[in-house]
């Protein structure tokens, strides 16, 4: 779509007094420090991405913590080199992290059962104190790697903030990934420490991961591993017996070797690594990826702090597993002062409806949550509202998916009016976002607001032109240094594979894989999907998030869709084909396809409507809740395909495979309409 043809889509939020907001208030902090006029946050966005200073700014509204403050910001290099970011401090992540000390409950762990536990500030750095003191017993150092298999509760909490307040480094999985996916990242890590929870409680069934927990150490006994630390899970409470684990603890044996020492924060220069998370490929080895403990504080805090407005004494509620960089992402909120809610377990059971009368009653103030989750309440015609007033609810943050134009309007009614629905965008790659909200300007629907203050995001063509104010679609890029670049990939020499992963397409710019536009007349972004998902019959460049829009109008009957082109080597031209879930008691019928199709054209053109339509039994899905377009389109094209530990439900992609030869099974293609 050319600019002209844009639209002003339906507002749906208006801040009632924007001056109030912490992003307003960090303009009139930098416009006060350094005698500057900045009006609005496009004017303070601009300054962002221009002047290095910015980010010293940031640091000192912040409050960063650090016993060598900044006086360099960068060392300017090219973004492939991963830039030394202010070169002379030296900080500790755990310490602002942690930097709360009273009685006010910090982190409150929440199951399925009904179960809730709290934490003080106080009590979690207890916890921390002990932790870190057994680690340190058992001689871990800066830059060992410390890794876990387990459930959003507290102790994922307490041992990444141990290992950092070491200066080790902490990666997690979530226990529902399979043995291989596991062995897949912590081969390639070596940590010299594992934890592992002994079971998992899930839609209402209790699952054992001793078995899972047996082969991961005997295996990685052969890559550097020292020590596996078992816990039970804080639901159960259930005895876990060590024997059948190669060199294995129990937590509280392994808790009782360290000396009676107070709490400590080493402290490391700003790039010291603090993370490794894993790309999210569905075949292939995952990349590690290798974040600083300066880069992801100074962006979770800057996110929780100005992009959703989270402040002191706030209740953080994000809905994840430890396996996505949301969970890391979320600890900004306590590095701001607020509660963290820690959920594991199944948002349905027993009933959707206890879980989002238990956010009420815990008087969350921000959700993150899924398009997926909303699409499901709505689609089970359940509106939040009616259940409950959500008195305290502020901001609804949704991201992992594009969030429709339908899904977004109905958000806006079905949470109270004051609470700001928006959505975000960014990823593992750089445990932040690189768009997202901006409360005191007004919200669009479908839109996402702003590029996030200091992300030097443009939109490119194939041809490497900046081409985001012409309206047309394109390659999300970046192409300024921002804090959170990663240091690379974990055992990559040459940095050949971190070079592959972001800088092959266009030289010296980041390009993050996503396919996205900008509205010219509101400034607002849209992601249509992952670049290497794009469809192309005929020509015609589309995103599947515009069929998934449409998809919106027929949640009552359809489930999940998911829309992938197909190109086989004897074909001359892509084909779109769309897959439908069907809800429980509905089937896919020729009338409803008829309805897809018509609403397809009318929403979007002829040149959108689907070849075929099918229904099958599952849409498969990552571990972190995404839908996988890549490899089925790999899969309907003639690829055979070994599916990674990633894949949540990997028996759903051989699904796919009979779809190759389409001819045989249903004959040519209908016309279209
Ligand atoms: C912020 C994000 O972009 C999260 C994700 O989708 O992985």
């Amino acid at each position: 779509m050319q600019s002209e043809h844009w639209e002003v889509p339906k507002l749906i939020w208006q801040h009632p007094d924007p001056g109030l907001t912490r992003i307003e208030v960090l303009r009139h902090f930098i416009n006060h420090k350094h005698g500057f006029k900045f009006k609005n946050y496009y004017e303070l966005y601009q300054y962002s991405v221009s002047d290095w200073t910015f980010w010293k700014d940031l640091w000192e509204f912040l409050g960063i913590i650090s016993s060598v403050p900044p006086t360099q910001v960068i060392i300017e290099a090219p973004l492939v080199d991963s830039p030394r970011w202010f070169p002379n401090a030296r900080l500790n992540y755990a310490e602002n992290i942690l930097f709360r000390n009273d009685d006010a409950i910090a982190c409150t762990v929440a199951r399925e059962t009904g179960f809730l536990r709290h934490y003080s500030s106080r009590e979690l750095r207890e916890m921390v104190r002990v932790m870190r003191n057994a680690m340190r017993a058992n001689g871990l150092k800066a830059g060992d790697r410390v890794a876990a298999i387990v459930t959003n509760s507290i102790d994922p909490i307490v041992i990444a903030m141990a290992a950092s307040s070491i200066g080790a480094i902490y990666s997690s999985t979530a226990p529902d990934m399979g043995v291989s996916g596991i062995l897949d990242r912590y081969r390639q890590i070596r940590p010299k420490f594992v934890f592992s929870e002994t079971e998992v409680l899930y839609a209402g069934k209790q699952i054992s991961i001793i078995p899972k927990v047996v082969q991961v150490a005997n295996d990685l006994a052969h890559h550097g591993l020292e020590r596996v630390i078992v816990f039970p899970s804080s639901v159960t409470g259930m005895d876990v017996d060590p024997r059948g684990i190669k060199n294995c603890s129990i937590l509280s044996a392994f808790l009782s070797e360290g000396r009676d020492e107070p709490l400590a924060f080493e402290q490391h220069p700003f790039d010291h690594p603090l993370y490794i998370l894993y790309s999210s490929g569905t075949t292939g080895p995952p990349k590690c990826i290798v974040h600083t403990a300066g880069g992801v504080l100074l962006q979770n805090k800057k996110a929780a702090a100005t992009e959703w407005d989270i402040r002191f004494d706030d209740t953080h509620f994000q809905y994840t597993t430890c396996a996505w960089m949301m969970w890391n992402a979320m600890l900004g909120a306590l590095a701001v002062g607020a509660r963290l809610i820690l959920y594991d377990g199944s948002p349905f059971h027993p009933s959707v409806r206890s879980f989002l009368k238990f956010i009420n009653d815990q008087r969350v103030t921000h959700i993150g949550t899924s398009p997926r989750f909303l699409s499901e309440i709505q689609g089970q015609g359940i509106r939040p509202l009616d259940l409950a007033p959500f008195e305290t609810l502020r901001c609804v943050y949704v991201t992992g998916a594009v969030l429709t134009p339908p899904l977004y309007e109905w958000a806006i009614t079905a949470f109270p009016k004051r609470a700001h629905v928006n959505a975000g965008s960014g990823g593992t790659d750089i445990c932040a976002g690189f768009i997202g909200a901006c409360t005191p300007l007004p919200g669009y629907s479908g839109e996402m607001q702003v590029k996030s203050i200091g992300m030097k995001v443009e939109i490119f063509d194939p041809e490497g032109n900046n081409i985001e104010d012409t309206g047309l679609p394109g390659e999300l890029v970046c192409t300024r240094a921002h804090p959170s670049i990663p240091l690379g990939f974990w055992g990559d020499e040459g940095r050949k594979n971190f070079f592959n992963a972001y800088f092959a397409k266009y030289p010296g710019v980041w390009t993050q894989g996503d396919f996205i536009v900008k509205n010219p007349k509101t400034q607002g972004l849209v992601i249509l999907g992952r670049s290497d998902g794009v469809l192309n019959p005929s020509g015609v460049r589309f995103g599947s998030g515009e069929i998934y829009t449409v998809m919106d109008q027929f949640s009552h009957v359809v489930d999940d869709s998911l829309c992938i082109g197909q190109r086989r080597p004897q074909d001359k031209d892509e084909r779109v084909l769309l897959f439908l879930k069907m809800r429980p008691g509905n089937t896919c019928t020729e009338d409803l396809k008829v309805k897809i199709r018509g609403a397809i054209k009318t929403a979007l053109s002829a040149r959108h409507v689907p070849a075929y339509i099918f229904e099958v039994a599952e849409i498969p899905y990552t571990v972190n809740n995404k839908k996988i377009e890549i490899a089925v389109k790999q899969i309907v094209s003639g690829s055979t395909l070994k599916p990674s530990g990633t894949v949540a439900n990997p028996d759903a992609l051989k699904l796919y495979y009979k779809y190759v030869d389409l001819e045989a099974l249903v004959g040519q293609p209908k016309a279209k309409l």
